[in-house]
């Protein structure tokens, strides 16, 4: 591969006219969206709108004039076909731990017995969704909620009929790994279990399937591959076959059938509004609104093939290049089992990644060892990824990532 093949890549690639909707700094290869997405532009021209005329000019009257009330339903709505939800099943609110807690309690509150009290999660799976399982052992008792994590080639077989719930996330933030949700699924209904799916990781840069995938229950965030911004809220959906089995237990007013009737008495809303809790975060929920336009007629096919495209080819140069020593890949080699990023083990992956951002080239580092590029279809070119691989190599090569002041850690990378 040279880069003559690699601008072929570019010139012939069908999403090419998606980076033009985007902010991304001059000099700067991004491969950091599988944390947090880059700026569509025109998030930024419904943010000032929604300042400026919504609240600043229309104030209180916004709740109705420009139906702020109704934002998480309308924005759940744009998500469900990312996710392959049909309508009523997804709505848009807090966070994926929030959200993680209001599914997992109702899953057991409506599946769990003391002989189905297992939750079965992977060792691995991200640590927020973890804490969720064990903060509500331990406001449970043992014998309604026991969680056992597992690790994750280990998920299939652990399920049994003990189990009440599996929670899964089907990309793994650090490996990149990707879990089969339908045989998971299928293995979970055979023993009466329900599932419950972490899509952080996979909402925005593969097809999902969860309605043909008879999936109970996931959670997603937007601030990766949907470029909703830093701290967007999260999505819920529930299938619509459990439509009026569960009740999550935030009780808040924007769940209550009638949240302005102001009634003492909960009652639950029967759809899936049921999963709103408080005052929806209008001005960030407005952004996701603005960044969901650019998944309007977007083939989500194309969107894989070009994401498999792009780490089949940095891989490859990673080989190329005589890399591979080096950087060993953790990722699955099929790609057919791994998400939009790669991720190396190197002893010096931390210093690695602080001397590829000095270059411009922003990768994020996971403990204990490991670098990790994320590659988003809609801002990424091939040309970017020829780009970070030369720079890879040559701060490989120069050894200038062992220079004192690439070691320095700070708290958030
Ligand atoms: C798989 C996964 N689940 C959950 C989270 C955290 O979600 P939140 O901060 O929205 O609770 C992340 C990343 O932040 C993640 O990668
Ligand atoms: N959500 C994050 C945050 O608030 C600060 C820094 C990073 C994040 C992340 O999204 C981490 C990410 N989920 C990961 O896969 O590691």
């Amino acid at each position: 591969m040279n880069l003559t093949d690699v601008e072929r890549l570019d010139s012939n690639d069908p999403l090419a006219q998606y980076r033009d909707e985007f902010d991304i700094p001059d000099n700067t290869i991004y491969l950091d969206g599988n944390s947090l997405g880059a700026l569509p532009k025109r998030v930024k021209q419904r943010v000032r709108e929604v300042t400026e005329q919504q609240w600043g000019n229309d104030l209180i009257s916004s709740w109705n004039q420009h139906d702020w009330v109704n934002l998480p339903q309308q924005v759940g709505e744009k998500i469900a076909p990312i996710i392959g939800a049909a309508e009523g099943q997804v709505i848009c609110c807090d966070s994926i731990s929030v959200n993680l807690f209001k599914l997992l309690s109702a899953a057991l509150s409506c599946n769990g017995t003391t002989r189905r009290n297992k939750v079965i999660s992977s060792h691995d799976n991200f640590p927020t969704d973890l804490y969720i399982a064990q903060g509500l052992q331990g406001l449970l008792d043992e014998a309604r909620c026991q969680f056992v994590d597992v690790q994750e080639d280990q998920l299939l077989d652990s399920i049994d009929d003990s189990t009440a719930v599996i929670m899964v996330t089907e990309v793994n933030f650090r490996s990149g790994k990707r879990l089969d949700i339908k045989s998971l699924t299928e293995r979970a209904h055979q023993h009466g279990a329900l599932i419950i799916v972490d899509l952080a990781h996979s909402a925005g840069a593969m097809p999902v399937y969860l309605d043909d995938c008879q999936v109970d229950m996931a959670v997603g965030c937007t601030y990766k591959y949907l470029n909703g911004g830093p701290g967007a809220p999260a999505f819920v959906y529930v299938n619509k076959a459990l439509k009026g089995k569960l009740q999550q237990p935030i009780a808040g007013w924007f769940g209550h059938q009638n949240p302005f009737e102001f009634d003492p008495q909960y009652q639950p809303d029967s759809g899936i509004k049921q999963f709103l809790a408080g005052t929806p975060s209008i001005i960030s929920m407005s952004a996701i609104d603005a960044a969901l336009e650019l998944f309007d007629n977007l083939d989500l096919q194309t969107v894989r093939k070009k994401s498999v495209v792009l780490t089949t080819l940095f891989d490859d140069l990673i080989n190329q290049y005589g890399l591979s020593d080096q950087l060993q890949r953790l990722s699955p080699a099929s790609t057919e089992e791994r998400g939009s990023q790669l991720s190396y083990s190197f002893d010096f992956a931390y210093e690695l990644c602080q001397a590829l951002i000095d270059r411009g080239v922003i990768a994020d580092y996971r403990a204990p060892h490991f670098i990790r590029f994320g590659f988003a279809p809609l801002y990424n070119s091939y040309k970017d990824v020829w780009n970070a691989v030369e720079q890879i190599r040559d701060v490989l090569h120069s050894g200038v990532y062992k220079d004192n002041r690439y070691a320095q850690r700070q708290a958030v990378t």
